[in-house]
C-alpha cells in the first residue's frame, strides 16, 4: 500500500490519492461491453449462448431452473453450511422486514385527501456475482428483500457452474427461474428478454466492470437498475487505540475480493500505520487468495491525516463503499460521516458481518456513488405513487389557487377543468 502524508499533498495530489483503482476506470470495458449487449438484443439465445460459451465455458441444456430443481440442493448440502443459511436469513429477513412502508394519508386542507402508497415492482431480475467466488450471502441480499417486498417475477441470473448452496439459497428465499449465464451477456438477457430468458423491469445486484458497466448501459436504454454495485472497497478510519491485526484483517477481506479490489487506511497515528503494514504482510502469507489481494493492495493507499475530523472529511471526499470505524469513540464521529455505503463502528464489528449475517444489505454503491446512493434496502424493490381524492368543498377551496397559477402559466385548459366544475355545480 502506498503510504501518503495529507497535509504535504498538493490538491491535484489529494485527488490522485483518492481515485479509483486503475483496473475499474479501464475504458475498453465500456466498448466490449457494447458489443456484448448489442449481440443478445440482436441474436436472442443464440448469442447469449455463444457469449457464456466464450467468457465462462459451455452451458449443456440444464441452464434454466425451476423452483424444485432448486428445492432438490436442500439433500445434498452439508447441514452446518444450510444453518449459516438459515441463520443469515433470519436476521436478514428481520432487518428488511422492518422496512415495509406504512401508507401514509391526510387530509391537506378540508376536503384534499392526499395518499402516498407503496407497491411491488413486478418482475425484478437479480444478478449474483460468480466468477472469482460463488456468492451465496448475494443470493439472500437480493432474493430476500424483493420476496418481502412482494415482487412478483424475481428471476435469478448467476454465472455457470452453480452450486448447491446458491441453489438452496434460492429455494429458501422464493426464487422463481435460475438462469445459471453471468456477465454483461445476463445483464442483457433480463434487459431485452430472449426465447428463454424473461424481461424484467428492473435489474438488482452487484457484479464486476463488465456487469456494472452492462447495468449502467442498459439503463440509459430504459431498464430501471438498482445503483453501481462495483468492485468492493473499504476504507478504515483508526487511531492509535485500534488493534493492527483487526485492522489489517478488515483490510485484506476486501481486498481478496478481486484484483480490482481497493482498500484504504486513514489514520493519524503514524505508529499505528506501521503496525498494520506489518500485520498486513503477517496475514497475507496465510492467505489462499494472497496474490489477488496483492494486486488490490498495490493499489490502495495509508493515508496519515492530522486530527480525526481530517480523517472524516478524507473518508467523505472518497465515499467508500464500507467504512470501518475503529477509535476510542466511533460512534462520537458518526455525525461527521457523510458519504459511505455501510458504516462498521468500533473493533467488534468487522465489515464481514455486514456480508453475511448481520441483517444489513451488502449491496452497496462503489466509484463514490455513496455521495448521493443509498444502501440497497427494500424500498429499492417497491414503487410509490400518491393518490388524491377531493370533495366538493375541496375543490372549491382550491379552485382560485390553481386557475389563477394556471392563468400565470398561460395553460387555459388546466383553469378551465376546474371552472367547469363550479360552473356545474350552480
Ligand atoms: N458493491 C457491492 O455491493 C458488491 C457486493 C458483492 C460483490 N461485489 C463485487 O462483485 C464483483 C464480482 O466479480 P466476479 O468477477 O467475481 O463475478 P461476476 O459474476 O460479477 O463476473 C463474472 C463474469 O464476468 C464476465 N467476464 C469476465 N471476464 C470478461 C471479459 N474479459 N470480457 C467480458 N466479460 C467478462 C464473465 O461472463 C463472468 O461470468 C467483485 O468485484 C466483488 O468485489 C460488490
Ligand atoms: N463485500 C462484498 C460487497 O462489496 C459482499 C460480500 C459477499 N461475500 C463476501 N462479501
Ligand atoms: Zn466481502
Amino acid at each position: 500500500m502506498q503510504r501518503v502524508i495529507w497535509q504535504t499533498l498538493t490538491e491535484t495530489q489529494k485527488q490522485a490519492a483518492l481515485s479509483r483503482s486503475e483496473l475499474v476506470q479501464d475504458g475498453a470495458v465500456a466498448e466490449s461491453v457494447r458489443t456484448i449487449l448489442a449481440r443478445v438484443k440482436n441474436e436472442g439465445d443464440a448469442g447469449l449462448l455463444a457469449l457464456t460459451e466464450q467468457f465462462d465455458g459451455p452451458l449443456g441444456d440444464n441452464w434454466q431452473l425451476g423452483p424444485e430443481q432448486m428445492a432438490e440442493a436442500a439433500g445434498r448440502l452439508d447441514e452446518a453450511l444450510k444453518q449459516a443459511i438459515d441463520q443469515a436469513i433470519d436476521n436478514i429477513g428481520r432487518f428488511h422486514s422492518a422496512q415495509q412502508p406504512q401508507t401514509l394519508a391526510l387530509n391537506v386542507a378540508n376536503g384534499v385527501r392526499c395518499e402516498l402508497r407503496s407497491e411491488a415492482i413486478e418482475r425484478v431480475g437479480l444478478y449474483v456475482p460468480g466468477g472469482t467466488a460463488p456468492l451465496i450471502s448475494t443470493v439472500l441480499m437480493l432474493a430476500l428483500p424483493a420476496r418481502i417486498a412482494g415482487c412478483e417475477l424475481k428471476v435469478m441470473v448467476t454465472p455457470p457452474p452453480v452450486n448447491d448452496a446458491i441453489l438452496y439459497a434460492a429455494s429458501r428465499c422464493g426464487v422463481d427461474t435460475l438462469f445459471t449465464i453471468g456477465g454483461a451477456q445476463a445483464i442483457a438477457a433480463l434487459a431485452y428478454g430472449t426465447e428463454t430468458v424473461p424481461r424484467v423491469d428492473k435489474i438488482f445486484g452487484p457484479g464486476n466492470r463488465f456487469v456494472t458497466e452492462a447495468k449502467t448501459q442498459v439503463s440509459q436504454q430504459g431498464t430501471a437498475i438498482d445503483m453501481p454495485a462495483g468492485p468492493s472497497e473499504v476504507l478504515v478510519i483508526a487511531d492509535d487505540s485500534a488493534n493492527p491485526d483487526f485492522v489489517a484483517a478488515d483490510l485484506l477481506s476486501q481486498a481478496e475480493h478481486g484484483e480490482d479490489s481497493q482498500v484504504m487506511l486513514v489514520t493519524n497515528s503514524a505508529a499505528l500505520a506501521d503496525a498494520v503494514e506489518q500485520a498486513v504482510s503477517r496475514q497475507l502469507e496465510r492467505l489462499p487468495r494472497s496474490a489477488v489481494a496483492q494486486v488490490a493492495l498495490s493499489q490502495s493507499r495509508v493515508i496519515l491525516a492530522d486530527t480525526l475530523e481530517q480523517a472524516c472529511a478524507i473518508s467523505n471526499a472518497y465515499a467508500p463503499e464500507h467504512l470501518i470505524v475503529q477509535t476510542r469513540a466511533p460512534r462520537d464521529l458518526l455525525p461527521r460521516l457523510r458519504a459511505a455505503g455501510s458504516i462498521f463502528l468500533g473493533p467488534w464489528t468487522p465489515e464481514s458481518v455486514g456480508d453475511y449475517a448481520s441483517g444489513t444489505n451488502h449491496v452497496l454503491p462503489t466509484y463514490g456513488a455513496a455521495r448521493t446512493a443509498s444502501s440497497l434496502s427494500l424500498a429499492d424493490f417497491q414503487r410509490r405513487f400518491t393518490v388524491q381524492e377531493l370533495s366538493q368543498d375541496g375543490l372549491n377551496t382550491l379552485a382560485n389557487a390553481v386557475t389563477t397559477l394556471a392563468e400565470a402559466e398561460g395553460l387555459r385548459a388546466h383553469a378551465t377543468a376546474v371552472t367547469l366544475r363550479l360552473e356545474a355545480q350552480q
